[in-house]
């Protein structure tokens, strides 16, 4: 607690934090009851107040790590934050919620996901598996990948669940949230599905083809898919092509001996299947740890796994050396290499030869890279031994005096395998894309019959021809049992196709229910949206309070509420256990998540948790499907194939995480890959394609010219920053952090309030009566930790201090204020009406100060805007042509609002990430829209800013290059939307 409110410099995340509602409108009415005046008068005074009368300083809260920015970092709490925060936590506006760096950084909070993940393993081998792959991730993936394990965990599962029996008073809701844990106890002995995958598989031990039918929800097709794509993956070298050979060849079998004779209970697709333990048991025998006798097997495994996988014939001996340098590599790596090399005792055959010695022969330096363990100059030195004709120039080169290990072979062997997953995944989504482009041609040539919109939907409002497409492509996915993405860009009505779609499956007879998970600032647009579009749609609103979501749930459950459509937002869908296990429990038909690319991220806890919502299909509506790189793509593919995806979500992270040099052609390969496999699910229409009539945006970059003392302040920063060289990525965060402040106001820094000043208005405090008896030391301290603009704030507050309140002039001092005074005036002239965005709460704070020196008339919407005000306030602004400027703070409002009435959209600061940015453009450029829109981006001259503009606009070629249309491509369809669709889809 601090003896004042430290809002400091708020960073878009940190804005639902603040309890007081900053709804200003204070030149929107004279009237001095109005909230604005009181905000006026007395800015923040309840919670300054609130805060003086505690006289503790902030620091402990601080210091305590549960600071409110922990909560929005890690966007899901852990339990234990969760539960001190629970309170806080529902007080606040329900906006931060929509975004957060979903860290995890505790073993505690990893185990926990993992549990979430894998209830039926146990805590300790969850906490193995993560010390020894060292990323949540990394355990993650040896968790998939290890379904052989599944038989010995069973075990102990049930010894936990019975453990967990008689736990605590929430048993049921806890046992119902998991319903692993539920499904467990459902799973029978046999069933038909797993005796017909026997008699498909008949090499594959049973209670293996029960755990993945079950990873598959009894999904046999899906399953058989799974168990056929990594079978072959795994072993169509080596079993198709000596087809006379086991799985496991002989010699490998021979040489594996007793121990792997005595693992024979588990389970095992060879290829895929990892043997568990191997990785842990590298890090143990890293650490000398003398194993457990249970461990004791597995590293002598790992260590016969070690001997290179091509020997001359009958050299059998192994090199100490070499195994020591595989143990001590540890990690990832020695992870990487086991999930791919089960068989890698086996000898490699001809074919692998081939491969093998094609790419060492071929592949470019960065190619080379991929292979663990070959640095850039091992890769170098293996292209000076070229070529590699035959077998035997590469066994050559694997001599100690080249400094290459023969563990090269082994990390190209994986290369190459994860390669062939990724075709085959590839293979597979094409030719359902195949079959969908069949269809959806056969679909419209039946004529305009088929294209009719919903006669549920309201008759007086009118589809456009690219949202019947929309429609038709979104029912067609449902007869194929797939999931999609809607990408269409912003504004194109997604949100109204979504409503039609639900519509359309009501009228199919499919009522629901449906849940549509959406960020608050857009809740109550859903709402109205359905009821305007679909009224026959019955639309329960799930949010609210703990305790209000508390009846909310048990209505729902008891049947005690009628309704087609939940609409929740995400905090709410993930807010408590009881919360997300209400949605595990109710058993959906279509999970819609709007502003689906908060679902970018496969590691985080929001993502796990929103996949385990028990919907029969997921529909994501993005206008900005892809963010920063093609990993998050893939997070987002998987997020609604999870059954074509799930068994090589590790393969997929691998293949598109790593990095590499993006303008080579592998790099652009895997554009290409990921482009392939997104072409069935994604469907993307840009308004420039199917919105000829809107008018059109034009980007404007205003550099600011700092001002004079601006600038100075800039440079010494800038330099002290630079002596103090960090080294982390996190300092330079805050390195960057610093800089952007300044370079957006310098009252965001503390300078002009000194020391000796602080000192002198922390003694003039004890005049307050809040504070007569508090210790000025504190108030001091507390002081120190605020910026120019704060501590100028509260002399605005206090009496005793008001003579320290900063001039005008030192207010209005930046360069980006002088530029928008000039923009302000000559846009008011014309007639335009402006939505200005920030980052920053206090950046809008301090605008705020400007708008009201220059009297323009402004109101105002951000993090701690009540949910229930966010629509009136949008409504205000579109039907209220006085008011002329619109503050809304990029996370708050950015997203799934309309503000077609204005066509000025000024970015006073720009995001790291430009795809934030271009969703806040885009509230102005949509349906409805008829004026041209300026977008005018404010960059501080000569200052980390225009180093951020230039990383964005790369950032945006990516999203170019991945979701381009193909305008030129020949159609043979008969109308134009069919060629729309065709190119829309990418096909
Ligand atoms: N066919 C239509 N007729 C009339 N108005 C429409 C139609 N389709 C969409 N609109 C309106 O256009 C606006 C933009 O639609 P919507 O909010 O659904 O777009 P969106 O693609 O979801 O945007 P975003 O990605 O920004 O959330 C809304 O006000 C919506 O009511």
């Amino acid at each position: 607690m601090s003896l004042f409110n430290l809002d400091r410099f708020r960073f878009k995340g940190d804005e639902g934090t603040n309890s007081t509602p900053k709804l200003k409108k204070s030149e929107v009415s004279s009237d001095s009851a109005s909230p604005s005046s009181d905000k006026e008068n007395k800015p923040k005074t309840t919670k300054q107040d609130h805060k003086l009368a505690s006289k503790k300083p902030l620091k402990n809260k601080v210091e305590g790590g549960d600071s409110d920015e922990d909560i929005l970092q890690n966007g899901i709490l852990p339990q234990r934050k969760a539960k001190l925060y629970k309170t806080e936590m529902t007080e606040h506006s329900d906006d931060n919620d929509d975004d957060g760096h979903d860290k995890v950084d505790d073993e505690d909070q990893k185990i926990e996901t993992l549990q979430e993940m894998f209830p039926q393993r146990h805590r300790s081998q969850l906490l193995e598996l993560i010390r020894c792959t060292g990323t949540l991730e990394g355990a993650v993936a040896l968790c998939l990948m290890q379904y052989g394990d599944r038989a010995a965990s069973r075990q102990r599962k049930r010894d936990v669940l019975s453990e967990d029996d008689d736990d605590d008073v929430e048993k049921d809701e806890d046992d119902l949230s998991n319903p692993a844990k539920k499904r467990r106890a459902e799973v029978p002995e046999d069933s038909q599905e797993s005796d017909e995958l026997k008699k498909k598989l008949p090499d594959q031990d049973k209670e293996l083809l029960r755990d993945v039918l079950q990873e598959h929800d009894w999904h046999y097709e899906d399953a058989l898919g799974a168990l056929r794509m990594f079978a072959d993956s795994g072993h169509s070298n080596s079993s198709k092509k000596k087809s006379s050979q086991p799985k496991t060849s002989s010699s490998s079998k021979a040489k594996k001996g007793s121990s792997e004779q005595k693992n024979s209970s588990t389970p095992s697709l060879s290829g895929w299947v990892v043997k568990i333990p191997s990785a842990s048991v590298a890090a143990k025998a890293k650490q000398g740890e003398s194993s457990k006798a249970k461990d004791s097997k597995p590293v002598e495994k790992k260590k016969e796994k070690k001997v290179p996988p091509v020997r001359r014939k009958g050299e059998d001996s192994e090199d100490e050396d070499e195994d020591e340098r595989a143990l001590s590599s540890g990690g990832e790596e020695n992870d990487l290499t086991d999930e791919y090399n089960s068989d890698d005792e086996a000898p490699v055959n001809s074919e692998q030869q081939q491969d093998i010695l094609k790419f060492f022969q071929e592949a470019a330096a960065h190619e080379l890279t991929l292979i663990s363990g070959c640095s850039a100059k091992r890769a170098n030195k293996i292209i000076s031994l070229r070529p590699f004709n035959v077998w035997k120039d590469l066994e050559a080169m694997f001599d100690r005096d080249n400094g290459l290990s023969a563990d090269l072979l082994v990390g190209c062997r994986v290369v190459l395998k994860e390669r062939q997953v990724v075709q085959q995944l590839m293979g597979k989504c094409e030719g359902i894309a195949r079959k969908m482009f069949k269809d959806v041609t056969a679909l419209i040539e039946q004529g305009t019959g088929s294209t009719k919109q919903p006669a549920i939907l309201n008759s007086s409002l009118r589809l456009q021809s690219y949202q019947l497409i929309g429609v038709k492509w979104l029912t067609l996915l449902n007869q194929h049992k797939l999931s999609g993405i809607l990408a269409d860009e912003m504004g194109l009505g997604k949100t109204v196709q979504a409503i039609a779609f639900l519509a359309h499956l009501y009228q199919q007879g499919i009522t629901g229910p449906h849940l549509i998970t959406v960020p608050s600032s857009t809740l109550d647009n859903w709402v109205r949206e359905l009821k305007v579009w679909c009224p026959t749609l019955k639309v329960l609103v799930y949010c609210g309070s703990i305790d209000d979501r508390k009846y909310l749930r048990r209505d729902i459950l008891d049947r005690q509420v009628d309704f087609n459509v939940i609409v929740c937002t995400y905090r709410s869908t993930l807010g408590t256990d009881f919360d997300r296990s209400l949605f595990r429990k109710l058993k959906l038909k279509y999970a819609i998540f709007d502003e689906g690319h908060m679902l970018k991220n496969m590691s985080s806890q929001r993502y796990r948790c929103l996949m385990a919502i028990n919907a029969e299909r997921r529909l994501l509506l993005t206008g900005t499907p892809v963010q920063n790189n093609l990993l998050e793509l893939m997070s987002l593919l998987n997020f609604i194939m999870p059954s074509m995806f799930s068994s090589s979500t590790s393969q997929i992270a691998r293949m598109f995480s790593k990095k590499s040099d993006e303008e080579s052609s592998f790099h652009k390969d895997r554009i290409d890959q990921a482009k392939r496999i997104m072409k069935p699910f994604i469907l993307r229409r840009v308004k420039a394609e199917v919105l000829k009539e809107l008018p059109p945006k034009v980007e404007q970059v205003e550099a600011c010219p700092m001002s004079a003392k601006q600038k100075d302040l800039y440079t010494s920063l800038f330099n002290k920053l630079k002596r103090a060289v960090p080294g982390e990525k996190k300092e330079l965060c805050n390195v960057m952090m610093q800089l952007r402040k300044m370079a957006n106001h310098p009252l965001l820094h503390r300078q002009y309030y000194t020391t000796e000043k602080l000192a002198a208005m922390s003694r003039a405090m004890l005049k307050e009566p809040t504070h007569f008896d508090a210790d000025p030391v504190l108030i001091q301290e507390d002081m120190e930790a605020m910026s120019d603009f704060e501590l100028h704030n509260l002399c605005l507050q206090y009496p005793s201090i008001h003579s320290h309140k900063l001039d005008t002039h030192l207010l209005l001092d930046s360069g980006k204020f002088d530029r928008l005074t000039q923009l302000l005036a000559s846009l008011k002239e014309k007639g335009d009406r402006v939505v200005l965005f920030s980052q920053f709460t206090m950046v809008l704070d301090i605008v705020e100060v400007l708008l009201k020196h220059l009297d323009h008339r402004y109101i105002r919407l951000d993090g701690s805007t009540p949910i229930a005000e966010r629509i009136g306030l949008i409504d205000d602004f579109n039907n209220d042509p006085d008011i002329f400027v619109f503050l809304l703070s990029t996370r708050a409002g950015g997203q799934g609002i309309n503000l077609a009435t204005a066509n000025v959209v000024i970015l006073h600061d720009i995001d790291c990430n430009p795809y934030n940015d271009k969703q806040a453009e885009d509230r102005c450029h949509r349906m409805g829209q008829t004026r041209p829109v300026t977008v005018i981006k404010l960059v501080s001259k000569d200052s980390i800013e225009d180093a951020m503009l230039r990383v964005g606009q790369e950032k945006l070629k990516l999203e170019e290059c991945m979701i381009s249309s193909d305008m030129g491509e020949e159609s043979s369809m008969p109308e134009d939307m069919a060629l729309l669709l065709k190119v829309s889809m990418g096909l």
